[in-house]
């Protein structure tokens, strides 16, 4: 059995024509059923889902064999004990810095809002900039408006969201697309299994 771990949400949706096109139809539909674990089209494949920020943990510790997750969230994870063999292309998007439209220039000892705290860390020492970083879990665009923080660093797609708070984008940390993470032993063990379906998808991304 070949388990996959995917998060429910706009990496599922991307996700599915790729595992259609290497024969794999999930039997339920995770937005109806409420099950963790999908059956599919394939014996000898399995869907986890799970929560996008928990895939590294499921993959890594082999609880499943491989699966799908942002560039983000393997940043901020770690990806050391994972291989991420695959760029599959799908949910793109921008980390980036953003503040309030009529912000002045950020300058001295700033307060950062993110959910992505190692990679803000990261990315302001790089940049010699001395930051306070707040750990959010989620509507980090409050955090300028209500003098919680000075900058917050999230993701950015159309910049709907910026927009209707105020905000604007200022400095990309980097390009965000969602990886293919295989758990290392598994690659060895279930190497044929594996690498048949990296072909496939492979042969699928050419195609786009
Ligand atoms: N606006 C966006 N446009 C494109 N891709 C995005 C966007 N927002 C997030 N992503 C990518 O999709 C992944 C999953 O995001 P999603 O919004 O489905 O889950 P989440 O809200 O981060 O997680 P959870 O719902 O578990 O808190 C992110 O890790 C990122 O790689
Ligand atoms: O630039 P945009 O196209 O507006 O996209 C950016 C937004 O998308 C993500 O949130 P999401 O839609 O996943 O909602 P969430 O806050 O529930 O994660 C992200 O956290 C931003 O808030």
């Amino acid at each position: 059995m070949l388990t996959i771990a995917v998060s429910k949400g706009r990496i599922y949706e991307d996700a599915l024509p790729l595992l259609e096109e290497a024969g794999i139809t999930p039997i339920d539909d995770p937005k109806k059923s409420r099950k963790l674990i999908l059956r599919t089209s394939r014996d000898d494949v399995q869907l986890v889902i799970i929560r996008a920020t928990d895939v590294p943990t499921f993959v890594e510790y082999g609880a499943a064999d491989m699966g799908i997750a942002g560039k983000d969230v393997l940043l901020e994870h770690g990806a050391e004990n994972l291989y991420e063999p695959l760029d599959l292309g799908i949910a793109a998007c921008r980390l980036m810095t953003a503040t309030p439209v009529d912000a002045a220039e950020l300058s001295g000892r700033i307060r950062v809002a993110t959910k992505y705290v190692k990679t803000a860390q990261r990315y302001f020492a790089d940049i010699g900039v001395q930051a306070e970083i707040i750990k959010l879990y989620g509507s980090m665009e409050l955090a300028p408006l209500v003098g919680l923080a000075d900058c917050i660093v999230d993701l950015v797609d159309t910049g709907n969201t910026l927009k209707a708070n105020g905000l604007e984008a200022r400095e990309l940390i980097t390009h965000i697309t969602s990886r293919l993470v295989v758990n290392k032993a598994a690659m060895k063990m279930k190497h044929q299994a594996i690498q048949s379906l990296l072909d496939q998808f492979e042969i699928t991304l050419a195609k786009r």
